[in-house]
């Protein structure tokens, strides 16, 4: 982490009550060749894993619902969104994160995931890089009904549904994660199911 483009980073913390919430003020200098001086909040949840589960024999995919407060304060009426499993890294690598969201969200063991992208979630307001994955399951990796950690509160439900009808879903804006979205675009694409 450097660049000749920066000088004078302070940070002060704004948060730590769960995750970090700081606010940087430093000089950057512009393309124009004059430096300014800039502010920007910065979120720290550290990095996260997704993973979009699919079924060739069924042609079924799995996707969770859950309440996200953050989509309820905009637009998202009872605050109930569709999305693919995902989890914090939590200093686990990201495979190993992935594989242990799967068994906690969705119930199920699976051993091989597949990564196919890395990218950052909303690069202008936090630091956070999502690790994508793919991965098969089968009805015998079935381990429990998932639903997430009653630790933490998580209340997930599982949705086993056709590709095709998520495809549809996709369609018609009734799919409204973008890690959601992108890795329903990666299958497509890619002719995960075929
Ligand atoms: N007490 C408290 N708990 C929190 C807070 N924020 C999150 N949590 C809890 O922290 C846990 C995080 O669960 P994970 O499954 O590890 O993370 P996630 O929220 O599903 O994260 C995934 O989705 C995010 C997008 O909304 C991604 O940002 C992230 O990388 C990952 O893909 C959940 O139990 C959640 O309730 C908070 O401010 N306070
Ligand atoms: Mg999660």
């Amino acid at each position: 982490m450097s660049s000749n483009r920066l000088k004078n980073i302070q940070s002060t913390l704004l948060s730590d009550n769960h995750y970090i919430l700081k606010k940087y003020n430093f000089q950057y200098l512009m393309d124009n060749g004059t430096w300014v001086n800039q502010m920007r909040e910065v979120y720290d949840r550290g990095d996260g894993a997704g993973i979009l589960l699919y079924n060739k024999e069924k042609q079924t995919i799995i996707l969770i619902k859950q309440f996200r407060m953050p989509t309820y304060l905009n637009d998202n009426k009872d605050g109930f969104i569709i999305e693919i499993c995902a989890g914090l890294l939590d200093k686990d690598n990201p495979e190993a994160c992935i594989i242990r969201e799967v068994e906690e969200e969705v119930g199920y063991r699976i051993k091989t995931v597949k990564k196919v992208y890395e990218a950052y979630s909303s690069p202008g307001v936090m630091t956070e890089k999502m690790h994508f994955f793919v991965g098969e399951y089968t009805d015998t990796m079935k381990v429990n009904d998932g639903g997430g950690l009653d630790s933490e509160h998580e209340d997930i439900e599982v949705l086993e549904i056709p590709f095709t009808e998520a495809i549809d879903m996709l369609n018609s804006g009734k799919i409204e994660d973008t890690r959601t979205i992108v890795l329903l675009q990666y299958a497509q694409i890619n002719r995960l199911l075929d």
